[in-house]
């Protein structure tokens, strides 16, 4: 409720896509000031910033929280924000999801939102999650994530939740499902958004080991569809991007929802009973301990 009051709030504040901008993502006026202005709209928040380009359908959407895109519920308020009224814009039919970061695309769920944080806190920020994951898994546009770094966890769900996954590859970066090794679940619905993607049998592997796994390996077990240098990422993703919208939308949308609707339907008509389950692990002495400790690995392998 606290999530839909927010939205609510913020979106009658805001108004970003109707109000066009004369400048391109990379900030430089472009050749035809007055077509542009027409063909654009930029908007940015303090963690999300949108273009949409009117004359392909297709916005990007840049994640720019420091230092690590963590999904905090500020993070996901945004973020549900933007989907919402690219969604109800029918003239966007395809959003890009990637990273202005260097070299993270999402460090996942906020751990600081999980950890030390009244019962009520968890419950607002878990149905915040919840929001994210529903907008985005039974979304009417093609989406894809251009997943320009590493993406543990949350963020891994965040791309797997998209329709088409594209990954730079540099063995550096990381991506998978690895909340056993803090100590945590992963939810129902994330492991049926993995097992959707890759099958049972790898995603039990998967979880139950924590398994992050480099571009390369990755793209051989089908978490990401495509592994590409880095200064190819978003020229395939428009490409990828150009390839689903020459489908008719209504075959292609009807498709989708044929094929997420079961996965869907099971979380919807458990929701309730998941914020409950969140709250009541997640606060357990036990759990709190294992964040506590995993927080502090964290910072010393920094240091
Ligand atoms: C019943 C169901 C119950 C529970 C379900 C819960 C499901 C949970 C899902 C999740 O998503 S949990 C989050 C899991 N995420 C991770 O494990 C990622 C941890 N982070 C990293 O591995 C790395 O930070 C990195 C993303 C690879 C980036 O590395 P880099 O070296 O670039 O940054 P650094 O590690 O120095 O981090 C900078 C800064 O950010 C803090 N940080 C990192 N990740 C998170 C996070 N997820 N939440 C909050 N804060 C995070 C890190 O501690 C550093 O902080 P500092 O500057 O103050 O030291």
């Amino acid at each position: 409720m606290a999530l839909r009051a927010a939205l609510r709030t913020k979106c009658a504040l805001s108004g970003f896509l109707s109000q066009p901008s004369s400048s391109s993502r990379h900030g430089r006026v472009c050749a035809s000031t007055v077509l542009a202005a027409q063909q654009r709209s930029n908007s940015t928040s303090s963690k999300i910033s949108v273009d949409f380009d009117q004359s392909t359908g297709v916005a990007v959407m840049h994640m720019k929280s420091p230092p690590v895109n963590s999904l905090s519920l500020d993070f996901l308020t945004e973020f549900c924000i933007s989907l919402e009224k690219l969604e109800m814009d029918k003239s966007c039919r395809g959003l890009i999801i990637t990273s202005s970061l260097p070299k993270v695309f999402s460090a996942g769920l906020d751990i600081l939102e999980m950890y030390g944080k009244s019962p009520e806190s968890c419950g607002e920020f878990w149905k915040a999650v919840q929001e994210m994951w529903l907008k985005l898994y039974s979304s009417n546009m093609v989406t894809v994530a251009a997943i320009n770094g590493s993406s543990p966890a949350g963020g891994c769900l965040m791309s797997l939740t998209c329709d088409y996954r594209i990954m730079v590859d540099n063995p550096r970066y990381s991506i998978g499902l690895n909340e056993t090794q803090l100590g945590i679940v992963a939810p129902f619905w994330f492991k049926d958004t993995m097992a959707n993607t890759v099958g049972h049998r790898i995603t039990e592997m998967a979880l139950a080991l924590g398994m992050l796994y480099s571009p390369a390996e990755a793209l051989k077990i089908g978490l990401v569809d495509q592994i590409v240098p880095e200064e190819k990422l978003m020229s395939t993703a428009e490409q990828a991007m150009a390839k689903w919208l020459a489908i008719p939308a209504h075959a292609r949308q009807l498709t989708k929802s044929m094929m997420r609707k079961p996965t869907v339907d099971r979380m919807t008509s458990k929701r309730e009973a998941d914020v409950q389950n969140f709250v009541s692990f997640i606060t357990k002495d036990a759990i709190q301990n294992s964040l506590r400790v995993y927080l502090e690995m964290l910072k010393k392998r920094k240091a």
